[in-house]
């Protein structure tokens, strides 16, 4: 994989060089802290650092050459390439620098608020147990068959998702299955993937902080469909897996000049939903439509996971995966770590934690817990510091109306101050339900204790927003944190005292 200069260069139009050596790069880098002997570094204006600033630190490290969008001192024997868009730069090098990864698997991107890593495991189940080698990138962490590997953000960067790529192809990967984030479509983090099938789940309120409007998050995540039919994409059948339920699906559509299967439960589609009964333990369900014609028996819940099997099973359609593999591996499928997941631990009451961190998240999950619930629903939960602050008083709202108990608590807060994130939770309390809205317990352990304290006989408890997170990010710094750990815990405690 190393390459010469001048063949990275080659890729750059309009590029300004001054120190023009025969070099060998053996790894592209924009974090002057990994930059090695060899590297080329790439000079990132960030959110809230400028890596311009760090070119002494690449050299120190031992970068032989620096790509910039602005003028920096190097030493004559290093290669300076300014070029007008550092971005456009990587997005040019870094995919050829791996030899094109997204080019050599197919490649499956999921979109939208929520569902993706759901989705992204169910596609995975459905793979394997079509034989095929799979490679997953997304919230949890990076698989590549059985290996496991960290990540950082649901959608890496361009140079980490590049090199996952590249490790993907070199292991033998047949398929990726990633989520892809709109943060990750509108900074170009997956130029040079080649999508062969994407999934739109849906589109609701979340990082206007970042889109600013809900029309450019919506045009952020179209352009994974668009994508679809790009001039240079080299693999052929492409299909689009759009829920027409959705609002913004049409959006998805205009953008996805390709084939495209739909799925709904309300709308006639080519993939839909009837005869659907959720319980505790799982949900029955017929899948019909003009592509489809199947009953399900799952072991995940909850009306919005029949969405979640449905974009599944419309993927796997649409790679021509045999219907009764996929019924086969949904039999199989159990669960996604942190989503509507049980911990038991011997009591008479239920506990789940689930990573809910959208209003509309939290509120698919209350209805859940309400259509499967005997007695009261006591819900913990609160919304992440240095995020979408629109999220907060509507999730307080709907945790009001739709829980019998609220605790409002610390999610990851982050550099703000949890005592004002949970003042605007409260400020979308209705008045009228402000009873519900039971305590304000900024330490999230406390608060957890406080609800499983609170729990009697066959009551529901619902710890929301972190679900497989083992962490908690605060002012000063970051600590282990595991819901299902704290909550295992607090049930331990209060059977020990007889409570
Ligand atoms: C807004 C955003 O996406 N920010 C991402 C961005 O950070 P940034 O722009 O702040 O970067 P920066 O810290 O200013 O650094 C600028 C440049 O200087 C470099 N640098 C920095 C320090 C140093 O010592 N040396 C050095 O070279 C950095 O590597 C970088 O290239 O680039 C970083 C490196 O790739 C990312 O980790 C970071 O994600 C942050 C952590 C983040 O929280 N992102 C979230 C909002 C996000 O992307 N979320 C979506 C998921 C959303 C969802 O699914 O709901 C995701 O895909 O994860
Ligand atoms: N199809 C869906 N519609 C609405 N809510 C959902 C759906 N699927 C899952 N959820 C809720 O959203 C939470 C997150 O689900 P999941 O992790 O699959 O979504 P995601 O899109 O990957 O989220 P993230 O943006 O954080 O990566 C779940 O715990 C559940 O509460
Ligand atoms: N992908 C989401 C995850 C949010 C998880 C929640 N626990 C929080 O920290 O707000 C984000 O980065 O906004
Ligand atoms: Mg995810």
């Amino acid at each position: 994989m190393p390459k010469s200069i001048k063949t990275l260069i080659e890729k750059l139009d309009n590029a300004k060089i001054t120190n023009d050596a025969e070099v060998d790069i053996t790894s592209v880098e924009c974090d002057s802290r990994r930059v090695k002997k060899g590297s080329l570094f790439f000079c990132v204006k960030g959110a809230t650092v400028d890596g311009h600033e760090f070119v002494p630190a690449a050299l120190s490290n031992g970068a032989v050459a620096v790509i910039a969008g602005r003028d920096v001192d190097v030493p004559d024997n290093i290669v300076k390439i300014i070029v007008d868009d550092v971005h456009a730069a990587m997005e040019k090098i870094v995919p050829f620098f791996y030899d094109y990864p997204g080019k050599k698997m197919r490649m499956i991107g999921v979109t939208g608020t929520n569902g993706k890593t759901t989705i992204t495991y169910i596609i995975r189940s459905i793979l394997r147990k079509a034989g095929y080698k799979t490679g997953l990138i997304g919230t949890i962490k990076i698989m590549i068959e059985d290996e496991i590997l960290p990540i950082h953000n649901t959608t890496p960067d361009i140079i980490d998702l590049q090199q996952t790529l590249f490790c993907m192809v070199k292991a033998g990967m047949d398929y990726v299955i990633m989520e892809v984030s709109s943060h990750a479509l509108a900074l170009h983090r997956v130029a040079g993937c080649e999508y062969d099938t994407a999934v739109f789940t849906n589109l609701t309120r979340d990082h206007l902080d970042f889109h600013k409007t809900f029309e450019n998050y919506a045009l952020a995540k179209a352009r994974l469909f668009s994508s679809l039919s790009a001039p240079e994409n080299e693999k052929g059948n492409k299909t689009a897996v759009i829920n027409i339920d959705d609002g913004a699906a049409a959006v998805m559509q205009q953008h996805a000049k390709c084939r495209t299967f739909t799925y709904a439960i309300d709308k006639q589609a080519d993939i839909k939903a009837d005869n659907i009964n959720i319980h505790a333990d799982g949900a029955s369900v017929h899948i019909g439509g003009s592509l489809c014609n199947m009953d399900l028996l799952l072991n995940i819940t909850g009306l919005f996971n029949i969405y979640n099997v449905m974009g599944a099973v419309g993927a796997a359609l649409a790679e021509n995966v045999a219907p009764h593999i996929i019924k086969e591996a949904l039999a199989d499928f159990h669960s996604v770590p942190g989503r509507f997941e049980l911990v038991r631990a011997g009591q008479d009451f239920s506990v789940i934690v689930d990573y809910a961190h959208t209003p509309d998240g939290l509120e698919n999950v209350l209805k859940t817990a309400r259509q499967i619930a005997k007695k009261n629903i006591i819900t913990v939960f609160g919304c992440g510091g240095d995020r979408d602050r629109t999220k907060r008083p509507i999730m307080g709202r709907i945790a009001a109306e739709r829980s019998d108990i609220v605790i409002a608590t610390s999610d990851n807060p982050r550099t703000e101050d949890p005592e004002f994130i949970l003042e605007e939770v409260e400020n979308g309390v209705l008045p009228s339900l402000h009873g519900n809205f039971h305590e304000k317990i900024t330490d999230r352990k406390t608060a957890i204790y406080r609800a499983v304290e609170l729990a009697q006989k066959d009551d529901i408890v619902i710890i929301a927003g972190k679900g497989h997170e083992n962490y908690q990010i605060l002012k000063t710094g970051t600590i282990h944190f595991d819901d299902k750990e704290v909550a295992a815990a607090a049930i331990k405690r209060k059977l020990s005292e007889g409570k």
